[in-house]
Order: structure tokens, then sequence, then C-alpha cells
């Protein structure tokens, strides 16, 4: 499989070259170069299957020919079987007759980067055995993106993760699962911002010739390829045990940098039979309104309790309107670069009406996402987390044919977002027990000023140069 840049201008790779890379060279974002496709006797052959058996069918026309077959099992195998506290991996509980929950959210940092992140410091690890480099992984986290990666990297060799997540926007559980990571690899740095801001330093580092020359870079975040491509397996793992190819499924997925949601597309895209994908966002909405009026503008983001999606610049979305735009590069290009300079665009129509076939969204605000959080534990015995809230507010907002069901991804654990889900539900969720001591440990990370200069002078300080 080829990956192309979104941009039109940057090399085109295969997928280790991609997921090294992370960012393409022109500011844009590698795609495959097409989807792959599953018939639907290939997709009823999935009934059934493992997990692990299910990710390397999905994955493999992707990795192409940069691992054989029996690697890619090999290394799905070391991600999820052991690593993960159910044997399901992301296994399915049902809410009433119409709508279910996707756990996603068992892995060792308790949301669901772990599912993409475990496999991706395992491919980082294989690719770089033939190779004579060192990896300087720098990242921006509003929580959980921080923790999943650093828990997959940490004390791998080769590797050095620099991780800016904004000061204080994290809830407690969120910035210790990071900062109480002590290898010397694992550099956190909290910055005096937001998240847009810090993934806006990532992107800047990554582009910026003097600084990235220095260093082989790469990324942990959503704009890396193979991040997505490991979520799209939990779509397929999911709908074929709700009855797909036959029956349609509906997804509502609670969505900041449009990730988790773009691999719900690439799922449809490949052949499984999505009746819906619903973007359910906080007030943070430029999503909800780029969907529903085609107005992509990023307002200031307002700090809620769902603080993963407190999110006004949201990557992906840059893959969804390159795939819209019929794959013109040189006209996202344009668009993207208006958008840089202005914080603002119109959807073209092809692109608003190419989104309304598959997309529907919802706006979430701060009183539905509680009652979520309330009725759900009140009416099914569950505990949600805010972000997992939102999702559900989204699926029960949302008119949709009551044969269909309806899944939304259970993004994070309860226990991560304690305090909010307490003052909803009156219940303090208990960390589970292997991160029951997370408040004894010692915490490190330092706190840099959210400038280029500063940020890039503090990692060039402690980041190996290439060679
Ligand atoms: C718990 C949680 N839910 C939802 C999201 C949104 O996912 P995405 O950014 O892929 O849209 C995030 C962060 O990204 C998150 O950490
Ligand atoms: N919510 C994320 C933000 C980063 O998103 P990513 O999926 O692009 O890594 C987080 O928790 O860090």
């Amino acid at each position: 499989m080829r990956y192309v840049s979104t941009r039109g201008n940057a090399p085109v790779l295969d997928f280790e070259g991609a997921t090294l890379a992370g960012l393409a060279a022109d500011g844009g974002l590698y795609v495959p170069e097409q989807w792959p496709h599953f018939t639907a006797e290939e997709i009823a052959e999935m009934a059934g299957l493992s997990y692990v058996e299910t990710a390397v069918r999905v994955m493999a026309p992707f990795v192409g020919d940069s691992l054989d077959r029996d690697t890619l099992t090999r290394l799905c195998e070391q991600a999820y079987a052991g690593r993960f506290a159910h044997d399901a991996v992301t296994p399915l509980v049902q809410l009433d007759h119409q709508h279910w929950l996707l756990e996603l959210f068992h892995g060792p940092t308790l949301a669901f980067k772990d599912v993409a992140l475990q496999l991706l410091g395992l491919l980082f690890e294989t690719f770089l055995q033939h190779r004579d480099e060192h990896l300087t992984i720098i990242g921006a986290t509003s929580g959980d993106t921080g923790s999943a990666a650093i828990d997959a990297v940490a004390g791998r060799e080769g590797i050095d993760i620099f991780m800016l997540h904004p000061r204080g926007r994290v809830s407690d559980v969120q910035r210790r699962q990071m900062t109480t990571v002590l290898s010397p690899n694992v550099h956190n740095i909290a910055i005096d911002g937001n998240f847009d801001q810090a993934q806006a330093l990532v992107k800047a580092m990554f582009n910026d010739p003097g600084f990235s020359g220095r260093f082989t870079l790469s990324a942990v975040n959503s704009i890396n390829w193979a991040r997505l491509m490991a979520q799209i397996v939990y779509y397929f793992y999911a709908a074929v045990r709700l009855g797909a190819p036959e029956c349609p499924v509906a997804f509502s997925v609670p969505t900041g940098n449009f990730g988790d949601v773009f691999a719900g597309y690439v799922a449809a895209k490949m052949g499984l039979p999505v009746a819906k994908l619903i973007v359910a966002t906080n007030i943070n909405d430029i999503l909800h309104r780029a969907l529903t009026s085609g107005d992509y503008s990023a307002g200031e983001v307002t700090p809620t309790a769902a603080p993963s999606m407190d999110i006004q610049v949201s990557s992906n979305f840059e893959r969804l309107l390159f795939d819209l735009n019929g794959r013109d590069g040189a006209a996202l290009a344009e668009q993207m670069q208006t958008f840089e300079t202005t914080r603002a665009i119109r959807l073209t129509n092809a692109q608003r009406e190419g989104a309304a076939k598959l997309f529907t969204s919802a706006r979430i605000d701060p009183d539905d996402m509680a009652l979520a959080m309330r009725r759900t534990w009140e009416r099914s015995g569950e505990l949600v987390d805010p972000h997992t809230a939102i999702g559900l507010a989204a699926a029960r907002s949302v008119d949709l044919d009551p044969a269909i069901p309806v899944v939304t991804l259970a993004t994070a654990h309860p226990a991560k977002f304690r305090d909010a889900v307490e003052r909803s539900t009156g219940t303090r969720p208990i960390l589970p027990s292997r991160i029951g001591d997370l408040f004894e440990r010692e915490e490190k990370y330092d706190v840099v000023h959210a400038t280029f200069d500063d940020v890039t002078a503090h990692i060039a300080e402690l980041a190996t140069p290439k060679a």
C-alpha cells in the first residue's frame, strides 16, 4: 500500500515510511492511495474471529509489504493479548433494545488510545530494528493520548518521547498517568495554553526544517496514519457481532480531533454497512457547525468536564475534506492554508453533500452531558465518563430507524474523571487496581512557555540529534 499526502506535495511512502514520518513534509496528513475493500462474504467470515484475528484481517491491506503476515500477527498478539483487562479487548455492553456501549477503555491507561498506541509502540520498535536511527517522538495531548503513548514507549531503546499537555486543563488522574512515569526516555512538558496551541506547536516543529532536520521526528497523535488504522478494527469487530454485513449499524462517537470517527468513515469505505456516524461534540463545537452549516471556524477553546474533547482545530477533518474533494491535493492545500491564516473556511458543496451522506452531528451542553451520566447510571447501572456521556446523549438525540443498533464508543474509563462522574451520579468510580497507587507516585514534568522558541530550545537540550 502506498500513502499520499492530503496536500499532494510530499513524497509517496509505504506503510513503514508513513508510520515513521508521522506528518507529511508538505504539512498534510498521509492517507492510503486507495481504500481497501471487503466483500460482504469476507465481512461475514469475520464473525467468530478473536480481536487479534480481526485486527490482522482488517489491517493487513494497509500494512502491505512493510510487515509479513506472521510478524503482523505476532505484534497484534503482543499488543492485545495480555495488555487489556478484558478477553474481548473491546467488549460490547447492551443498554437497551437499541443502544450499546463499545468499551474501549480496558487497556493499560484506561482510554481508547491504548488500542492503537500499544500497537504503534511495537511498530516503531520493529521498524527501528533495521535502521540506525534514534526516534524523537513529539506529541500533544488533552489528557489521554499522552499517557497511552508514554505507556507504549517508556523504556524502549532508541526512542525519546516529548509530550506537551495544557497545564491545569487535564484531570488529576490523566496528569499523573503521564507524569509519574519516570523512565529517562519520557519527557513531560506542561504548557500554559490549551490543546490546540500544543498541537499547533507540534505541527510547527515538524514543518520547521531548522528544527526537524536535526532530529528523526515522529508522531503519536492521530495525525500518524497508523493510529487510525488500528482504530478501524473495533468498528468491524463490533458491527459483525451485531449482525453486519446483513444488518447495518450506527455509531455515535465522542469527537475532538476527528480521528476516532474518521476511522469509522474508513470502515464504511471498506464495505462495512455503517448506517450513520454521529459526531458528538461538547460545547467546543467546530465539527458540529461544520457538518450542519459548512462553517469550519475555530473559536476560543472553552474548558469543560470532558477535557479531552476541548479542541477547536480537528486535525483529521483534513483527511475527510481531502476524500470528499475528489482527492485534489492542490485545492485542499489552498483551503487548509486559508484555515491556517484566518482560522475559518467554508466547506465546498461537494464536501458538505459528501459528508451528509454518512455523518450527522450533535452538540451536547454540560447539563445534557451530566444528565446522560445520571440516567445511564440510574437506568442501566453503568457509570460512564463525561466523554462517553456526550456520545450517549448524541446517540439518543438523533432520529434513527429503531431496528438499527446504535453503538456509542465508550472512550474512557469513568475513574479517569472521578470528580465529574461523582458530581452527576453521586457515585465515585474506583481506580482499577493496576493504577490504584497512582496518587502515591512521584511526579516529574517541566513547565515551559507555549512559544515555539521556548519549547524547541527545551526539547533540543534533551533530544538525541541525528548522527
Ligand atoms: C476520552 C476521549 N474521548 C474522545 C476523544 C475524541 O477523540 P478524537 O480526537 O479521535 O475525535 C478523546 C481525545 O481525542 C478522548 O481522549
Ligand atoms: N483527546 C486527545 C487529543 C489528541 O488527539 P489525538 O487522537 O490526535 O492524539 C488526547 O487525549 O490527548
